[in-house]
């Protein structure tokens, strides 16, 4: 069978060269194309070259329509607008689209869906199985643990990241609210600052840390009276990742069109 040829958008970022290097080192894939958007620094470089793996006669374009168009799946790790356009224009091309970007507004995400009707979009805060099995964990933790422990996500990542909280961090409150059987969006408490009055029975709090070059830190914490549990997951590379989103990629070819998460490629909601 022939390879699955790969689109990375955003390929002169952080994560976009952790993908080329991820793909090139996958068999059964191959970088295809790679964009980058108008003004861009890289516009015109090799993929492989950026990227560290050598040359792979891949300039970086500024146009996805026809790098989609000879792709089988694109590798998106960008942000929330751009992932939105790129979306639509899976969709057309009927491919894999998987989006690691995080950073959106409530609701913002929500066309997705419609574009999910021609494209195999496969969407998550983090695409690493150590987190995934985390949010798992958290999710029967806070089944089993009362409103007497409080619970508080907190996260650290390097000084260049821009949203907050990040992806991960809403995933695994997305869990605990999911295994307490209330709706996040009406417990999350996403700052604290000032006389703030105390801590209300059943909310979610959230805290974030900014600095260095941390690729990112993720705590669970439930705090009860006189006990604590804390469930911790450290990414010490990037390149986790990258390769999450290149099994991502192979596992959504084989399926039919629809919004898919990571925990569903790695059988975690079997
Ligand atoms: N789900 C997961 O497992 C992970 C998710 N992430 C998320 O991935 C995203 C990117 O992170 P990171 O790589 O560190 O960030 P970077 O800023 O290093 O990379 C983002 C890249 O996307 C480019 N870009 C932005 N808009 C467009 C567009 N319209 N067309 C083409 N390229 C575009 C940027 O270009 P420019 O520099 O010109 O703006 C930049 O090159 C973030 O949302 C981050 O939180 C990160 C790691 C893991
Ligand atoms: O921006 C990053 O770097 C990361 N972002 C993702 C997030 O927002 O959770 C995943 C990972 O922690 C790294």
């Amino acid at each position: 069978m022939s390879d699955m040829r790969l689109v990375v958008v955003g390929a002169g970022g952080r994560m976009g060269r952790a993908l080329v290097r991820a793909v090139t080192e996958t068999n059964g894939a191959r970088v295809s194309g790679a964009v980058e958007r108008e003004g861009s620094e890289f516009l015109g470089a090799d993929a492989g070259e950026l990227a560290g793996v050598g040359n792979l006669d891949v300039s970086i374009t500024l146009d996805p329509q026809s790098a989609f168009a000879a792709a089988d799946g694109v590798l998106d790790f960008t942000a929330p607008m751009a992932s939105l356009a790129f979306a639509n224009l899976a969709a057309e091309a009927s491919i894999v689209h998987v989006i690691g970007t995080t950073g959106w507004a409530e609701g913002e995400d929500l066309p997705l869906h419609d574009a999910a009707r021609q494209a195999r979009i496969i969407k998550s805060g983090n695409m690493s199985l150590g987190v995934n099995l985390l949010a798992a964990l958290v999710r029967k933790a806070a089944q089993a643990l009362d409103e007497d422990f409080d619970i508080e996500v907190l996260e650290m990542h390097h000084k260049h990241k821009v949203d907050a909280p990040s992806g991960t961090a809403l995933l695994l409150g997305e869990a605990a609210a999911e295994g307490r059987d209330i709706s996040l969006a009406d417990r999350s408490v996403r700052s604290r600052d000032g006389i703030t009055g105390a801590r209300n029975a059943g909310d979610i709090g959230f805290a974030t840390l900014r600095g260095g070059s941390v690729i990112g830190e993720h705590s669970v914490i439930f705090a009860g009276e006189g006990e604590r549990i804390e469930l911790t997951h450290r990414a010490e590379d990037r390149q986790l990742f990258a390769k999450g989103a290149v099994k991502a990629a192979l596992w959504g070819f084989h399926q039919k069109p629809g919004f898919y998460s990571m925990a569903d490629v790695l059988g975690l909601n079997d």
